[in-house]
């Protein structure tokens, strides 16, 4: 990882991110049991809008100035952390794994294309469930280790299976926000079992994350022309990725 980018050290970002957001693994089974896991991803009572703190552990904004062609320019940018996604197929079962999780970011735009902004909003013409994507497993790079124990870990954090990194497989790493962070992303995929269960996952500490078994049919709807509904491009392009290159009978021949 760079370690220097206009004027502030990422270390120093990443230093000031809530350290230690993961527990350990036998907390992470604590937590599976605790009462909190039947609270519902769609019972939200209020929303509204603030300014964005400048300690902000997850998002900096800044301007990055530039000379190009003897002129000066500049973009508005946002320090965002890299992420991995990990595409995970079920082999006991033949499904794909995903993760359904409320997502505000997703919300306000939903909101804000249907009505313009997102003053006064009315949680019966726009219930929570509006918010709600279905994506790859993922998570941050928000710790120094390495990528691929990063995706280990979310993948027994988000979605319960306890695999060793060797069964984890780079796909493709990748860009995202190409006008606002240029973030990196890394897409993995890996094969997981019955056997490999070892809780119902649901993400640690406050997150509420469903774990949903994606049937190859469904997988494929949703991929189709017309059927994209909330799903980040990642999770569709891991999904094409999975037809192309994984699914059964559907391999592409040499
Ligand atoms: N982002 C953020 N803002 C807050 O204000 C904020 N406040 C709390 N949090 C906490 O940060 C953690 C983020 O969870 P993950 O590590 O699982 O990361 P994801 O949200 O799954 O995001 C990944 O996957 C996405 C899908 O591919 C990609 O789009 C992202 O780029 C990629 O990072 C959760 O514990 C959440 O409670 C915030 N997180
Ligand atoms: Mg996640």
């Amino acid at each position: 990882m760079s370690k220097k980018l206009v004027g502030f050290s990422i270390n120093a970002i990443v230093s000031c991110f809530v350290p230690n957001r993961r527990g350990s693994f036998r907390n992470q089974l604590i937590n599976a049991t605790a009462p909190q896991r039947n609270r519902s991803m769609e019972n939200v009572s209020k929303v509204w809008l603030g300014p964005l703190p400048e300690d902000s552990p997850y998002v900096k904004p800044f301007r990055l100035y530039y000379v190009q062609n003897g002129v000066e320019k500049n973009w508005d940018l946002l320090k965002v952390h890299d992420s991995v996604a990990i595409i995970l197929y079920n082999t006991t079962r033949q499904k794909l794994v995903l993760v359904r999780q409320f997502r505000p970011a997703v919300y306000h735009g939903v909101i804000t294309s249907a009505q313009g902004n997102f003053d006064n909003v009315d949680l019966k013409s726009f219930p929570p469930s509006i918010g709600v994507t279905l994506e790859l497993c993922a998570g941050i790079v928000d710790k120094s280790k390495s990528w691929i124990e990063i995706a280990r870990e979310e993948v027994v954090e988000e979605c319960g299976y306890d695999v060793p990194v060797e069964r984890i497989e780079e796909v493709m790493v990748y860009r995202s926000g190409v006008g606002s962070s240029g973030a990196k992303q890394a897409m993995y995929y890996c094969e997981v079992t019955d056997a490999d269960r070892v809780t119902s996952g649901g993400g640690v500490e406050d997150e509420i994350i469903e774990v949903v078994d994606l049937s190859l049919d469904e997988a494929r709807r949703m991929i189709q022309k017309g059927a994209v509904n909330n799903s980040p491009p990642s999770c569709l392009m891991g999904l094409m990725w999975f037809f192309a290159n994984k699914a059964p009978n559907c391999a592409t021949s040499a």
